[in-house]
């Protein structure tokens, strides 16, 4: 049985990013960029102005100014400012040849077609031409991940087909003969399929959205047809652990991926099993809903990262733990489903009921993992992976 440490590795070694594509700006939230982005032109394109007010030329005393024009954003300034001259501007619209600052309009006092200025402002409210890009500059590197942000950038450049990498198109499989489908009454003995709904949740989260569904009864011929359809990632819902109709490592193995590992010294999760076939990847995440959350966090995440080309998030923030708890130790490492909250300007946290890997229901509310190990909790603080923000 090998350490999570160890299987993230072998995990970050088997995959690469998927090729890049072209993706129209509103298909592309979440992605990474394949290529860098350059500004197409200067930024701003002239000087422009920050306030709506008056334009005069730098250097002058306070007192009367001529009004000789008007200013509107998107219009082309004609004549340059002369001394004693003011325009009236509007905010963006390009400042005159000569025009030093702008006074906003709360601070002068129009009359006709003067206006009087008696004291100037700190600043000039001219944002200069170029001062956010230059042409060819890099506005985004490759591997930036494009959020709302991002996306508004390469709006402004120009860039509305931006190069990304492609994100993973992925087949789940949810295995056993006693599952039916949520909007179905179980007979006796069967249960709703729970974990089909939670990996569609959990992949929509990670921008993933080509994500096809089928189930599949406890037979290996069966399962290795389904394993054979076209995807990069392929999920297999239970089936992952030792008995007699397990066969998720068999149906993988028959469609010619290869088992990395298939046990992992993990609370919950231990039957994880991670296979490729080029640059295909696999899972078969043991079928309890609980194992599901956690392995998809600790190494399913991790491929996706790897294959969009998205540096890894992996990072621990160490929490204080609430009042009273008592986290129980394992010899497994151990990632415990926990709610973190601000109170009184810090963070705290408090780890939610766990009886067995198939309580769906203890996961409500779930918005960060604890790892239990030999050196965490340490005192009243715990490594705490972060999945949400914590308001
Ligand atoms: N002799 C051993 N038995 C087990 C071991 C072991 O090491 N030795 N490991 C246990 C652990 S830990 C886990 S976790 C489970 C994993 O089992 P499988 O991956 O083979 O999953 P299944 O047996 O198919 O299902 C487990 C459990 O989850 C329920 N399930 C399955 N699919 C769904 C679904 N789509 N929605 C909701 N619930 C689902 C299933 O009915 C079972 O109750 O193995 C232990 N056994
Ligand atoms: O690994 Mo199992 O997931 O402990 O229940």
């Amino acid at each position: 049985m090998i350490s999570l440490q160890e299987a993230r590795r072998i995990i970050t070694d088997s995959l690469a990013p998927l090729p890049a594509v072209n993706l129209p700006l509103a298909e592309a939230l979440g992605s990474a960029l394949a290529a860098p982005v350059l500004a197409d032109a200067w930024y701003p394109s002239g000087d422009r102005a920050t306030m709506d007010g008056y334009v005069i030329r730098s250097g002058q005393e306070t007192g009367e100014f001529t009004v000789v024009g008007e200013l509107q954003a998107g219009s082309i300034p004609g004549q340059p400012l002369a001394e004693g001259q003011a325009i009236r501007i509007f905010t963006g619209a390009l400042v005159p040849e000569g025009g030093g600052m702008v006074i906003p309009q709360e601070m002068a006092e129009r009359s006709g077609d003067t206006v009087k200025i008696p004291i100037f402002p700190e600043l000039r409210f001219i944002r200069a031409k170029g001062s956010e890009a230059q042409p060819g500059a890099i506005i985004l590197p490759s591997g930036s991940r494009l959020g709302p942000a991002e996306l508004a950038m390469l709006a402004q450049v120009g860039a509305v087909h931006p190069s990304v990498v492609r994100r993973p198109v992925v087949r789940h499989i949810a295995t056993g003969g006693e599952i039916v489908p949520p909007d179905q009454t179980p007979p006796e003995g069967k249960i709703r399929d729970t974990n089909t709904t939670l990996l569609h949740a959990l992949l929509g989260q990670q921008g993933v959205s080509s994500v096809s569904s089928s189930h599949c009864a406890d037979d290996p011929a069966a399962l290795a047809d389904l394993c054979a359809g076209p995807c990069d990632l392929l999920l297999i819902s239970g089936g992952a652990s030792v008995g007699d109709y397990d066969f998720g490592a068999e149906a993988l193995r028959r469609c010619g991926f290869t088992i990395h590992f298939n046990k992992v010294n993990l609370r919950p999760g231990k039957p994880l099993t991670f296979a490729t076939k080029g640059s295909q990847a696999a899972f078969v995440i043991p079928g309890n809903p609980v194992s599901h959350f956690v392995c998809f966090h600790v190494t399913i995440r991790l491929a996706l990262e790897l294959m969009s080309g998205i540096a890894p998030s992996w990072s621990f923030l160490d929490v204080e733990l609430s009042d009273g708890t008592i986290l129980k130790t394992d010899p497994r490492e151990t990632f415990w489903p926990a709610r973190v909250e601000p109170a009184d300007g810090a963070l705290t946290v408090s780890p939610l009921r766990w009886s067995t890997s198939g309580d769906t229901f203890s996961l409500a509310g779930t918005n960060a993992l604890l790892q239990v190990n030999e050196s965490s909790p340490s005192g009243n603080r715990v490594k705490t992976l972060l999945l949400a923000a914590p308001f």
